[in-house]
């Protein structure tokens, strides 16, 4: 097939899908195509005026009273309702703040209390290293031992087992972008009398995940990728609504007490999700956030997961079209989630050299060049636009330039 052959078939592909672009409501600069939403998602328009005007009027002009009358206090529980609109997790399930880090450590502290007479976790050794090291800490904490199983090895290893108190996960490979099979695993975890505790950062926002219908148990991910709040933008955790009355917050801040202002000297949880509360939660943070998920209004995540699903399959064909003999991490069908993996032993400098032409992925090592397709802003048009860049990259050896070869990038 011809470029041009592949430019009609973008035009029908992205006027079949018309229904779910929703570029409008994203501010993202002309002449670039951003494959890193799987990193830091794109600026949402309505971010920019709800911050300013948590600036210059709840907190420039209205002061310490917006604690009530903005209804800053609620945010962590508002924020996390909507948001789990998109998670599939009814209301009063999500908490929305601190980091992923953080709500990781509480979700495992959590596990291991709802299940102490246990004393196996298992874990995927290939998963983010954060999860690995917050891992590894809370075992030393509760005496866990820490099992290296991959998701797909989980349910033999669950059969008939009674020492597994809990399987943590991340739903999407953050290299590979791999999609396991949640619903499987986590009743394999169930069956074995395990909890099923997911790391949703690579799919909330871009793939149904079904928390209640699949009766996780805890679950947590970040604000900033898929979901567009911005970097550094706060996190949730998912508490399903059985194990609110056992959960036991390892950081009990004054913010998840039952009754905050009454300053006593002891703790004494809040009912519900709001017992998974902290701190003071970073407001203007959590402003930028709600208007993010604003850019989802009126969409149905699955029909955010069908443009996403076509885009990345669009995209790997124009790959096989113009770079004929690539070689993928990530999953050819249903089984990937919403980024497409390109292996080369060059990877950091493709990855360079596609940056200069606007063309923006990210580096995973050891040769991973990882292209995030964010559907709500993408287009089939971008793919192979994103493609054709490539092609040039590698037709004119750029990729091996040294200003692109030299590795002073930190992402
Ligand atoms: C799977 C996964 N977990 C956790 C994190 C990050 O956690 P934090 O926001 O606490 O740095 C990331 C990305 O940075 C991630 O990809
Ligand atoms: N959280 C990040 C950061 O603080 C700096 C740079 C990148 C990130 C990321 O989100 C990386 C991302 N989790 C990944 O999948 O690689």
């Amino acid at each position: 097939m011809s470029t041009d052959a592949l430019r009609t078939r973008a035009a029908a592909l992205d006027e079949r899908h018309q229904a779910t672009d929703l570029r409008e409501r994203f501010a993202l600069p002309d002449g670039v195509v951003y494959l890193d939403g799987n990193s830091l998602g794109a600026l949402p328009r309505a971010v920019v005026g709800a911050v300013s005007d948590a600036v210059e009027v709840q907190w420039g002009r209205d002061l310490i009273t917006s604690w009530n009358t903005h209804g800053w206090w609620d945010t962590p529980r508002r924020v996390g309702d909507r948001l789990g609109r998109l998670v599939g997790a009814a209301a009063g399930q999500v908490v929305v703040g601190d980091s992923t880090s953080v709500r990781l450590h509480q979700a495992l502290h959590a596990a291991a209390a709802l299940r102490s007479d246990r004393r196996v976790v298992l874990a995927d050794p290939a998963t983010f290293p954060t999860d690995l090291y917050v891992l590894d800490g809370v075992a030393r904490q509760v005496g866990w031992i820490v099992e290296h199983v991959t998701p797909d090895e989980a349910p033999a290893r669950l059969a008939g087992s009674q020492d597994v108190a809990a399987v943590v996960y991340s739903h999407v490979d953050y290299r590979t972008g791999r999609l396991w099979d949640l619903p499987t695993v986590t009743r394999a975890a169930h069956d074995a009398g395990a909890l099923a505790v997911w790391d949703l950062c690579h799919s909330a926002g871009a793939v149904p995940i079904g928390l209640d219908e699949h009766r996780v148990d805890l679950a947590m991910g970040c604000g900033y990728k898929y979901l567009n709040g911005g970097p550094g933008a706060p996190a949730f955790l998912y508490v399903a609504a059985e194990h609110h009355d056992g959960f036991a917050n390892i950081v009990p801040g004054w913010h998840g007490h039952a009754e905050p202002f009454a300053m006593s000297g002891g703790y004494r949880p809040a009912a519900g999700i709001d017992r998974a509360r902290i701190g003071t939660p970073p407001m203007l943070s959590m402003i930028a956030l709600e208007a993010a998920l604003s850019a989802f209004d009126g969409v149905d995540i699955a029909a955010v997961r069908e443009r996403s699903l076509s885009l990345t399959a669009f995209l790997r064909e124009c790959i096989d079209v113009l770079v004929p003999g690539t070689a993928y991490a990530s999953p050819d069908d249903e089984s990937r989630g919403s980024q497409v993996a390109v292996r080369h032993p060059d990877a950091y400098g493709v990855v360079q050299a596609l940056i200069a032409r606007g063309v923006v992925g990210d580096f995973r090592t050891p040769d991973i060049v990882r292209l995030g397709v964010a559907a709500p802003y993408l287009t089939h048009a971008d793919m192979l636009t994103a493609a054709d860049h490539l092609a040039h990259v590698l037709a004119a050896d750029e990729h091996l330039d040294p200003a692109f070869t030299t590795r002073n990038a930190v992402t």
